[in-house]
């Protein structure tokens, strides 16, 4: 067994997001098609004794106390796992974005400790320690593109073409929970169906956050515009403030304008499954 890991956390955008009601804890019933980015971070684990856990300054954007060690605490208790580890963060997905980047940081992170401390938990018990860390955690440790109901823990794998996408990063982030609270956010979208959305999954649907978070943060109304302007048609994806569009074969986004600093235009692929597929049994009798 190696006593360090590399591993990639990649990012997801959100094909469509309704939302559908809301719990009776505040939190969200949404419908989603989650899929897999070839942008992503790169986390690095070392084996330490005697249980010490420690990371890497990342910078201002990510906490101190930051998911990636929220998720090694989470699982050396749920394990009781005697071993430690120094993490390293290579931060490149944007933060506020939309694009579930703390919470893959936390579900690669979930997955590389199991390994490396051989702890053994089944994939449903990290998916459950990991749905108390974030909401999308579980669908990254599921590792598939995936219809995606109640808060984020109803994972149903589905079929998504292979493509190239733009997203456009705003220089201003935007706080999840404050799209939530809005008074004006749409809570009571019609269920829809898988069937629905596989006759057209890159036009289905529409994201019931956006118009909350184009309210908050103009930018992206602005960045949909200059998609637009391009004949590409942009969404949000999550709650913002990313927006993204598919690009046909030998398509290229027009060069961002030139006032556009500190914002971040890149072309991504989708990818089918997360690097990390399989990682964790998905046998509960393995769990201890
Ligand atoms: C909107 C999405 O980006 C879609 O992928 C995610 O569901 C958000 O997931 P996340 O960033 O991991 O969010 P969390 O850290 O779990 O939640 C942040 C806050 O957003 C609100 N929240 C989040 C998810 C949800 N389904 N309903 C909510 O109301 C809650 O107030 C929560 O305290
Ligand atoms: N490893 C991490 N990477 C990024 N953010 C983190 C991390 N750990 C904790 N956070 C906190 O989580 C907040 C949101 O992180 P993130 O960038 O994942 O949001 P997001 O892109 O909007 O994701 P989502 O689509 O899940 O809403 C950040 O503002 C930051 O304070």
């Amino acid at each position: 067994m190696r006593a360090l890991y590399d591993v990639p956390a990649p990012a997801k955008i959100n094909l469509f997001l309704h939302v559908t009601g809301r719990r009776a804890d505040g939190y969200h019933l949404l419908q989603s098609v989650f899929m897999l980015l070839d942008w992503q971070d790169t986390l690095h684990f070392e084996l330490r004794p005697a249980g010490t856990l420690s990371r890497d300054d990342v910078g201002e954007a990510v906490p101190a106390d930051d998911l990636v060690l929220r998720a090694a605490r989470a699982l050396q208790t749920a394990a009781g796992a005697r071993d430690g580890a120094h993490m390293t963060l290579d931060k490149r997905l944007p933060v506020q974005a939309g694009m579930g980047g703390g919470s893959s940081d936390a579900a690669s992170t979930l997955l590389a400790l199991n390994r490396l401390w051989r702890t053994g938990l089944s994939l449903a018990q990290l998916e459950q320690l990991g749905l108390a860390l974030g909401a999308d955690v579980p669908f990254f440790l599921r590792g598939r593109n995936a219809w995606v109901e109640g808060i984020g823990e109803q994972i149903t794998p589905v079929d998504v073409p292979r493509g190239r996408f733009v997203v456009v990063k705003p220089p201003q982030g935007l706080d999840t929970a404050s799209i939530f609270r809005d008074a004006a956010l749409r809570r009571d979208s019609a269920a829809a169906i898988i069937s629905g959305f596989a006759a057209n999954p890159l036009r289905f649907g529409r994201n019931d956050l956006q118009p909350v978070a184009q309210r908050l943060c103009p930018q992206v109304g602005e960045a949909l515009d200059w998609l637009a302007r391009q004949g590409l048609p942009g969404r949000m994806t999550g709650s913002g403030s990313a927006v993204f569009a598919p690009l046909a074969p030998g398509q290229s986004p027009a060069a961002a304008p030139p006032s556009w600093h500190g914002w971040q235009v890149r072309e991504c692929s989708n990818l089918e499954v997360h690097p990390l597929a399989g990682w964790a049994s998905r046998d509960d009798s393995v769990g201890r």
